[in-house]
């Protein structure tokens, strides 16, 4: 699919391609009703970012809108961008290699971060999956995924995030409890690498039924 093998040329380009990625996570359960959100790094610095409250299964052009670092309109628009826009904007101010960003709210991402909020992390460990992790070589390194509690103050959220991939790097996505989970990659095709190996990694551990 034309998901991978993403190049940042132009907004009509990442365009498509975000709105191919939000209809695969869709397709897979992974954003009920119009939960989640996607964004990509444009070339000029700014970010396309899909709009806010839009069913994640059919999205249009006029869907995706351009913000710019902080995560204003860089244009009129009459849609509004992600009301999660922050926590996007957090991770390209971080590492300047994160090309993409996917936000899901999958049942076992739900479920999972309810289940860890008091540890605060989740572990994914032994699986064999986590080898689609850019930089993981071996089955046999724990992915700790950590678990935020869930706020509508999403720009502390953000600080919060931002303090914990300074403190422990490698991070390689987040849980927010009862909500879901953020990942991102170098570019769209590696993000939705990550998430499809991520959200396989939480399907198993969700049916195995432990976690620690
Ligand atoms: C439909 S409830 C989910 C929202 O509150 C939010 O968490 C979410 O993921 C989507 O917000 P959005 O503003 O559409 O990007
Ligand atoms: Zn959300």
């Amino acid at each position: 699919m034309s998901v991978r093998g993403t190049s940042f040329a132009s907004f009509s380009s990442v365009a498509a391609e975000l709105i191919e990625l939000s209809r695969f996570c869709h397709e897979r359960g992974w954003t009920p009703a119009t939960s989640g959100n996607f964004s990509a790094r444009l070339g000029d610095g700014t970010l396309a970012i899909t709009a806010s409250g839009r069913p994640k299964g059919t999205l249009g052009v006029s869907d995706i809108v351009v913000v710019n670092a902080d995560g204003r309109l860089t244009g009129p628009s009459a849609a509004r961008p992600s009301a999660e826009t922050a926590l996007h904007c957090q991770l390209y101010r971080h590492d300047s290699e994160i090309g993409a960003v996917a936000h899901t709210h999958s049942r076992a991402a739900t479920v999972l971060s309810r289940r860890c909020a008091q540890e605060g992390y989740v572990t994914l460990s032994g699986y064999e999956v986590a080898k689609a992790l850019s930089g993981m070589t071996t089955h046999t390194a724990t992915v700790l995924l950590p678990v935020f509690v869930n706020t509508q103050d999403i720009r502390k959220l953000a600080e919060d995030v931002d303090a914990f991939m300074s403190a422990h790097p490698p991070v390689y996505g987040y849980l927010i409890a009862g909500h879901g989970l953020y990942t991102w990659g170098s570019d769209i095709a590696s993000t939705i690498r990550h998430i499809e190996a991520i959200e396989f990694m939480l399907d198993c551990a969700l049916l195995e039924g432990g976690l620690s």
